[in-house]
């Protein structure tokens, strides 16, 4: 018998299961985190035992034994930024992720189940293509005031899975390649792929870029500060509101981009507006990447859940089908691609990466 795998991906709104016996798929499963359930927790992390049972639930289920399992795999988590790669979990990483100086999402929730259910079955942990790298061009690291540094903190794993399954598909070579490529979940990231490294990216989890189905993007710097020091929050709860409270969900209180469509069908002016409104900031984020890779755009790329709906897609192209050429890849494929790059150390094609060695390189702990 080969290597059988655990995967899991937990995002703002789902967390995605699967189950792969070395590179065959054998299930996957999506469960939807009703949005009364996830807006009761503050803190992500406040939802460890709500998903670790959720996540027993199904393997119980499907009648998965968990000592079957060769290693468990997460998405994630928000670590110093490093080289992609499969990387081991480790505790310096738990701690480095869940210390919210490199953003904060749900996928260090699952970092956490993955090194916790491997420490109970004596199992090896890992992750691929963490959400933070550090391929940035100097200049777009710079955010006009010295101590604030701009990070890359997006959905790697998914950008560089999409972006690598268009070249095969238009038989072109990655590292040879212009792209840009639009990620648009429970969160948005824009990024310039440049022959095969990520040049610049809003951060998709901390108040930059076009807002999100629940995240506010940029804002107005000095009104935000106004409201930080209005009274109505706590630090606590205005982290939560730019990243897991804002955007879509402020402006008309829902998440699920299925229900805002049936909501425009039916009517909705103020659901058409808010809509209308995140499509011309994600166009306009392109359109600043575009201009930041002087135009030498070979192809922009829509991905993740809300590139299923056709209406913001049709939105988008208006706007920047003059750029290049766009081309649409609903969902995602992170669990294939953690699967995938956990087989290609296991299997020893592929040397597995040193977090503690990499982020000491990289010490951006001075944040
Ligand atoms: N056919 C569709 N039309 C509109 N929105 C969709 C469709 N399919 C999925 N979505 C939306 O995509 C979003 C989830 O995207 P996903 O990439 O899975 O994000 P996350 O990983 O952050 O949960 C949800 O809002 C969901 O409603
Ligand atoms: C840490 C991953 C970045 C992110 O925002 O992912 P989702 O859009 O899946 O929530």
């Amino acid at each position: 018998m080969g290597y059988r795998l655990l995967m899991i991906n937990m995002g703002s709104t789902s967390t995605k299961l699967g189950v792969y016996e070395d590179t065959n798929f054998v299930w996957q499963e999506t469960l939807s985190h009703p949005r009364e359930v996830i807006s009761q927790y503050l803190k992500f992390m406040d939802q460890y035992d709500y998903r670790m049972s959720a996540i027993l639930d199904v393997l119980k289920e499907k009648g998965e034994e968990l000592s079957t399992f060769a290693a468990f795999v997460s998405r994630g988590g928000t670590v110093q930024p490093v080289p992609g790669g499969t990387y081991r979990i480790t505790e310096k990483m738990l701690e480095d992720s869940q210390s919210g100086k490199f953003g904060d999402h749900p996928c260090n929730i699952g970092g956490q189940i993955a090194y916790d259910l491997g420490e109970k079955y004596g199992k090896p942990a890992f992750t691929v293509d963490p959400p933070v790298c550090n391929e940035m061009w100097e200049e777009a690291t710079y955010s006009g005031l010295p101590e604030i540094q701009r990070i890359a903190s997006f959905q790697q794993l998914n950008h560089r899975a999409i972006a690598k399954k268009y070249c095969s598909e238009q038989g072109v070579n990655y590292d040879e390649q212009n792209l840009i490529v639009a990620h648009m979940g429970g969160g948005v990231s824009v990024a310039a792929h440049c022959q095969g490294k990520i040049r610049d990216v809003n951060n998709a989890l901390a108040g930059d870029g076009p807002f999100a189905l629940e995240r506010s993007g940029g804002l107005p710097v000095g009104s935000l500060i106004n409201l930080c020091y209005s009274n109505q929050y706590t630090q606590e709860e205005m982290l939560r509101r730019v990243n897991g409270r804002g955007g879509m969900v402020a402006y008309i209180g829902l998440v699920d981009g299925r229900e805002i469509g049936k909501r425009i069908d039916a009517g909705d002016k103020e659901a058409e507006m808010a809509t209308r409104a995140m499509a011309y900031q994600i166009a306009k984020e392109i359109g600043a990447l575009s201009a930041a890779m002087k135009g030498q755009v070979d192809g922009i790329i829509l991905t993740a859940g809300l590139a299923y709906w056709t209406y913001l897609v049709d939105l988008l192209k208006e706007r920047i089908g003059f750029l290049a050429p766009v081309y649409v890849y609903p969902g995602e494929n992170e669990i294939e691609s953690l699967a995938f790059g956990v087989l290609r150390v296991l299997n020893g094609e592929e040397q597995e990466m040193n977090y503690d060695q990499e982020a000491a390189k990289e010490d951006h702990l001075g944040l």
